[in-house]
């Protein structure tokens, strides 16, 4: 399959290089208004341009990494020129019913939400589309397994999906530069706190998805009888880590849905 990126920016950038690394049935362009900073992805076999229409008559997919302003815009440019081509959008609080309200109904349409970690094959991409375009749909939940894992759920859920899957990257950071901070002050040097603490992080999440358990059964394998690690753990829940979290991420979906 060939995949037309516009907007080379964070997340477009980061699924180019996932593309041209972990998916090799599938060759991908990308194009920006500015292209002078990505002009490196050609090494990797990535043709860059500040054109939306080059390559694009060559491409089965064009996908949308633009802010939710320049939709309007790019759909103006594209639509003319790429008939029954599939449009899979990643844009935030873009819904289906949206975009096909803008695409006039006569494209095939696929609502993405994968995060800047599918640069390294790791991305968490949600999926939803409508019924009819399942077929449309398939090849790109395949590219997006490629990068990652690609669960298709319902639309209703896309912008939590956002939250959870793609702002969560951010959180994540905060955590493991929370940690460093801390690392720093009980003695170590910060790149020492934060290999220590990007390892233990990893280490963790691998744990979590290779056994299929809930968090607390291995926290259950950490924490010794009046050892440590409970005193920590609760010390961090009275000043309300759970808390903060699960506030931040509703506090985040306020802000999708406006
Ligand atoms: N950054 C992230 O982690 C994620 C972002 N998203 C969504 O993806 C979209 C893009 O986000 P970012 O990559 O962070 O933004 P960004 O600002 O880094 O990238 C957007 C890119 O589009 C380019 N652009 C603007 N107008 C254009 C046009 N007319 N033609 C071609 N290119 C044009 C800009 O030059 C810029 O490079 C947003 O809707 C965002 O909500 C979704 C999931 C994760
Ligand atoms: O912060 C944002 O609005 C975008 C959407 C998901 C990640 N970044």
């Amino acid at each position: 399959m060939k995949v037309h990126i516009i907007g080379g920016g964070n997340l477009g950038v980061s699924i180019a290089l996932g593309i041209a690394k972990f998916s090799k049935n599938n060759q991908v362009t990308v194009t920006r208004r500015n292209i002078a900073s990505i002009q490196y992805l050609s090494e990797y076999g990535i043709a860059v341009s500040n054109d939306n229409k080059h390559n694009i008559q060559e491409a089965d997919v064009v996908i949308l990494t633009i802010k939710p302003y320049q939709v309007d815009t790019v759909l103006a440019e594209i639509l003319p020129v790429i008939q029954d081509k599939t449009i899979a959008s990643a844009v935030s609080g873009l819904s289906l019913d949206v975009l096909q309200t803008k695409t006039n109904y006569e494209y095939p349409v696929v609502r993405i939400m994968p995060n800047i970690a599918a640069q390294f094959g790791e991305s968490a991409t949600c999926i939803s589309f409508p019924e009819k375009y399942a077929a449309n749909a398939s090849p790109i939940v395949d590219l997006f397994q490629d990068l990652g894992t690609a669960p298709v759920i319902d639309e209703k859920l896309m912008d939590a999906a956002t939250v959870l899957g793609a702002c969560g990257t951010a959180y994540a950071l905060r955590y493991i530069r929370a940690s460093m901070q801390a690392g720093i002050e009980i003695g170590f040097d910060s790149n020492t706190a934060l290999a220590i603490a990007a390892q233990t992080v990893k280490g963790a999440a691998k744990m979590l998805l290779e056994e299929k358990v809930h968090p607390e059964q291995l926290i259950d394998r950490v924490t010794t009888p009046q050892g440590c690690t409970i005193v920590g753990l609760n010390e961090m829940e009275h000043n309300g880590f759970s808390s903060s979290l699960i506030k931040g991420i509703k506090t985040s979906l306020k802000q999708i849905k406006g």
